[in-house]
C-alpha cells in the first residue's frame, strides 16, 4: 500500500483528569474512506479537533505526507491541505451557495495586501468556488440563498465549502446527521466520487451508511481504539459487537 497521507501515532488528549482520546494510532490513505465510529463521548470529535488543529494534542504525533504537523496552527494546516466539516451546519444562510464557497476559499487563503479589492472579484476564490460546486454537484444551486435549501443540500454545501479550500484530507464530522434516505444516498455518492482524489476521515453514527461506504473502520470506546480494519473484520470482531454494535452486530 502507498505511504499514508495522514499518519496518527499515539494521539492523546486530556481534559483535566479525563482522557478523552487515549493513544490513538491509525493511517489515512488517499482514495480511502476511513470511518471512526464509537458511542457518544468516545472521543471522535476530540480526535477530529486535534487533527484539524482546533485543539492541541496532549501527546502523540500527526504527520501529513510524512511531515510532522502536530504543533502547526489550524490556519496553516488548512493551507497545507486539511479540510474539515462540523457536526452542526456552519453555512451563512443569507448568502448564496456560491458566496458561501467563495468565502470559505478566501478564509483559507487570506490576501491582506488585496483588501481593497471587491471580494466578489477575487478571481482565485471565484475559481475555487466554481470548482468546489462542480465537484459537489451543486452547480445548479450556485445562485440560491443557502438558507432556503433542504437540510441535505446544506450539508452538501458544507462539503463544497470544505472543497473550496482545496484540501487533500477531508475530516467530516457526522455529515449524514438528520438526513433522510435519499439525502444519505446523495451524500454517499458524493463521498465515493471525492475519495479518488482525497483521503476521507468520516465520523458517523449512521451504521448502515458507514458499512456501505467505509474502506476501513476504526472503533473507539472511552477514548481508545478497540479495533481497526476492513468492515468485514469489524463486523465479526467480538469486542466491537459487545462494546458497540450490540448482540446483533451491524446490519
Ligand atoms: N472541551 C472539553 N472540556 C472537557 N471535556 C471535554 C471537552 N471536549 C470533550 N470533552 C469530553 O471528552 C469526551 C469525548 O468527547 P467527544 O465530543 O470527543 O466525544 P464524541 O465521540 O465525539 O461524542 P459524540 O458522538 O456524542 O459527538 C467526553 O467525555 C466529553 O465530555
Amino acid at each position: 500500500m502507498n505511504a499514508p497521507l495522514l499518519a496518527v501515532q499515539g494521539l492523546t488528549r486530556r481534559f483535566g483528569g479525563l482522557v478523552a482520546v487515549n493513544a490513538v494510532t491509525f493511517d489515512l490513505h488517499l482514495g480511502e474512506v476511513h470511518a471512526v465510529i464509537g458511542t457518544n463521548g468516545a472521543g471522535k470529535s476530540t480526535l477530529i479537533n486535534m487533527l484539524s488543529g482546533e485543539i492541541e494534542a496532549s501527546e502523540g504525533r500527526i504527520a501529513l505526507a510524512g511531515e510532522d504537523i502536530t504543533t502547526r496552527a489550524q490556519s496553516r494546516r488548512a493551507r497545507d491541505g486539511i479540510g474539515r466539516s462540523y457536526q452542526r451546519t456552519t453555512i451563512f444562510p443569507e448568502f448564496t451557495v456560491h458566496e458561501n464557497c467563495r468565502l470559505a476559499a478566501q478564509a483559507a487563503t487570506p490576501r491582506p495586501w488585496a483588501i481593497w479589492q471587491a471580494s466578489g472579484r477575487c478571481a482565485a476564490s471565484n475559481t475555487a468556488a466554481d470548482e468546489a460546486l462542480r465537484a459537489a454537484g451543486l452547480e445548479a444551486e450556485a445562485h440560491r440563498i443557502a438558507g432556503t435549501m433542504s437540510h441535505g443540500a446544506k450539508r452538501q454545501l458544507e462539503v463544497a465549502m470544505c472543497l473550496a479550500t482545496r484540501p487533500r484530507v477531508l475530516l467530516l464530522d457526522e455529515p449524514l446527521a438528520g438526513m433522510g434516505a435519499e439525502e444519505t444516498d446523495r451524500m454517499l455518492a458524493l463521498l465515493t466520487r471525492l475519495k479518488a482524489s482525497h483521503a476521507i476521515l468520516l465520523v458517523e453514527h449512521d451504521m448502515d451508511a458507514v458499512f456501505r461506504i467505509a474502506d476501513r473502520i476504526t472503533v473507539m470506546v472511552n477514548g481508545a481504539v478497540i479495533a481497526s480494519g476492513h468492515p468485514a473484520m469489524i463486523r465479526q470482531d467480538p469486542a466491537v459487537r459487545e462494546a458497540y454494535l450490540g448482540d446483533e452486530g451491524a446490519h
